[in-house]
């Protein structure tokens, strides 16, 4: 077709943002009248990505499939196909004339801003706009976090977005179906049965609405409970990460709670977790050299001995610490542990078995369901004791079981090797005597690993080499530095 003949249409691009409704690509999309595409492109260089696993890309389909749902209503459908984005651009523009591309400001990891710069090249020379919008109020090109604070709250109160397209306004599911008929499609088929919590947005409210009104009772009570706070927190994480709510939804509605004295003191602490979930964002997109190094320079030398024992025993739970082990075991099963828990296996990896935090972060990010780079890495590095500005902080797996677990029963449904044993002992297995072994039928070695490492030994190691570092001009300077750039002007701080 002549490109004269051509409609002209906006695309709209989805990455981590899949919901219609305060997604502010399609609002900007819409509000210009234009005919308008919804596409999302599984791409082949993230599906090979390390970081990702299936569970990710399992949730993203059920989110896919719910939009598709909702967009019956309007006749319309989400292209979704697996290319590459350029690749696919190109192959739409042979049907249609593309005048904008909207999509969301991305915080990602070095492939995905590498292959942002390369659609930019794209789009330039083939004459389309693309207009980019700030993502959960995460800004891009500051050079420090004067006014960061205001700004951020000053976009969490604005009204949300309304999805109003006009009739007829988004392509027709006639004119996606002949659009995808020049695409690989992947399988959006996914199993109902796993036990991971699934994608979309018509479930991300229940999470959300169920939180408010009733699960966040216990919510500072259960929050470092490795049990209870699988009910008590919100498990709004893989929604606000793959975007089927916005934070400016959740902020909102918990906002709504607090002025009806609801859960007031709930609602304040977990209205601090949404800061702090814009905070590292916001930390990485002006850092983004923390996926691979310290951010704090003084670190950079500090030289571990990687050990591949080690890193498959913490991998698999079969550390002989039954905590770790039901933490990662628990992990790898269901894709979430709570915060504390996260921080006490990455504590004990980097602390006790002495591992460089960048051989954590792929086995994490492919298992935590919630994988948000710009929380990820900047936390691991801090539950490392790699910033120089937090406090050190070394968690003891015992001390967490007994006093977050005291009756073990986390550890025993996780491990369940340890089930029939004496709750005594199942903090501290190594500890019975060969006699109790052999009443209990249970033997340390056979049954269940040798704690892998001494603990105490491990954790004065640790402590004395990072406590020593901290005193070293390059990591004094660099946290002025650090200070200086990524401080909270009005010290709502949670570096
Ligand atoms: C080593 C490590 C890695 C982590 N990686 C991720 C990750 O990849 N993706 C992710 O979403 N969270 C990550 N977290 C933060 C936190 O553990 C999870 O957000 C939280 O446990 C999710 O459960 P929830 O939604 O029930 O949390 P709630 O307690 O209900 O909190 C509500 C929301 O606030 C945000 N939030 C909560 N705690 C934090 C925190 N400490 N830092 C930043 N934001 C927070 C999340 O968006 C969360 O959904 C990580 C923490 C650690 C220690």
């Amino acid at each position: 077709m002549n490109i004269k003949n051509k409609i002209e249409i906006n695309v709209v691009l989805f990455k981590r943002d899949l919901r219609l409704q305060d997604n502010e690509a399609i609002y900007n999309a819409l509000s210009t009248g234009r005919k308008t595409l919804f596409l999302y492109v599984f791409e082949d260089m993230l599906l090979n990505d390390p970081h990702y696993s299936e569970r990710h890309w399992n949730f993203i389909k059920e989110s896919l499939i719910d939009l598709n749902h909702s967009l019956i209503a309007f006749n319309s459908e989400v292209l979704i196909v697996q290319s590459n984005i350029n690749r696919t651009l190109q192959i739409i523009q042979e049907t249609y004339k593309i005048a904008c591309v909207y999509s969301h400001q991305e915080t990602g990891i070095k492939v995905t801003y590498d292959r942002d710069k390369v659609l930019k090249r794209f789009l330039l020379n083939n004459m389309i706009q693309w207009e980019e919008n700030v993502n959960n109020g995460v800004f891009r090109g500051l050079r420090d976090r004067n006014n960061w604070v205001e700004m951020w709250e000053d976009f969490m109160d604005e009204p949300l977005l309304p999805f109003r397209p006009k009739t007829g306004q988004l392509c027709s599911r006639e004119e996606v179906a002949h659009l995808a008929s020049f695409f690989h499609l992947p399988d959006l088929a996914t199993d109902s049965d796993s036990p991971f919590q699934k994608g979309g947005t018509s479930i991300a409210l229940k999470y959300m609405h169920t939180f408010f009104n009733e699960r966040s009772a216990n919510y500072n009570a259960h929050i470092s409970k490795p049990l209870l706070s699988r009910r008590s927190c919100s498990r709004l994480s893989p929604y606000l990460s793959w975007g089927n709510l916005s934070v400016r939804q959740v902020w909102q509605e918990a906002a709504r709670c607090i002025d009806q004295n609801k859960y007031k003191k709930q609602m304040e602490a977990f209205r601090s977790r949404l800061r702090w979930q814009a905070h590292f964002i916001q930390k990485f997109e002006m850092e983004d050299e923390m996926e691979f190094v310290s951010l704090n320079k003084g670190y950079r030398k500090l030289k571990k001995q990687t050990s591949e024992r080690y890193i498959e025993a913490w991998k698999n739970g079969m550390t002989g610490y039954p905590l770790v082990d039901a933490c990662m075991r628990c992990l790898k099963e269901t894709g979430y542990l709570n915060f504390r828990m996260r921080a006490m296996v990455v504590s004990f990896f980097t602390h006790n078995l002495w591992q460089p935090w960048q051989k954590a972060t792929i086995i994490l990010s492919r298992y935590f369901l919630d994988f948000e780079p710009g929380i990820h890495f900047p936390q691991i590095q801090m539950q490392a004791g790699e910033t120089g500005i937090n406090m050190l902080r070394m968690y003891n797996p015992t001390k967490n079981g007994i006093a977050h677990d005291p009756d073990g029963i986390f550890i025993k449904k996780w491990v369940p090797e340890l089930a029939e044993l004496d709750t005594a002992f199942v903090h501290q297995p190594s500890r019975m005597t060969p006699m109790e072994q052999q009443m209990a039928n249970f033997f340390i070695g056979k049954n269940y690993p040798k704690p892998i490492v001494n603990l105490q030994e491990t954790r004065k190691h640790a402590s004395d080499i990072l406590w020593n570092m901290k005193d070293e001009n390059t990591v004094i300077e660099e946290n002025f530095r650090i200070l200086q750039k990524h401080t909270l002007s009005n010290r709502k701080k949670s570096s």
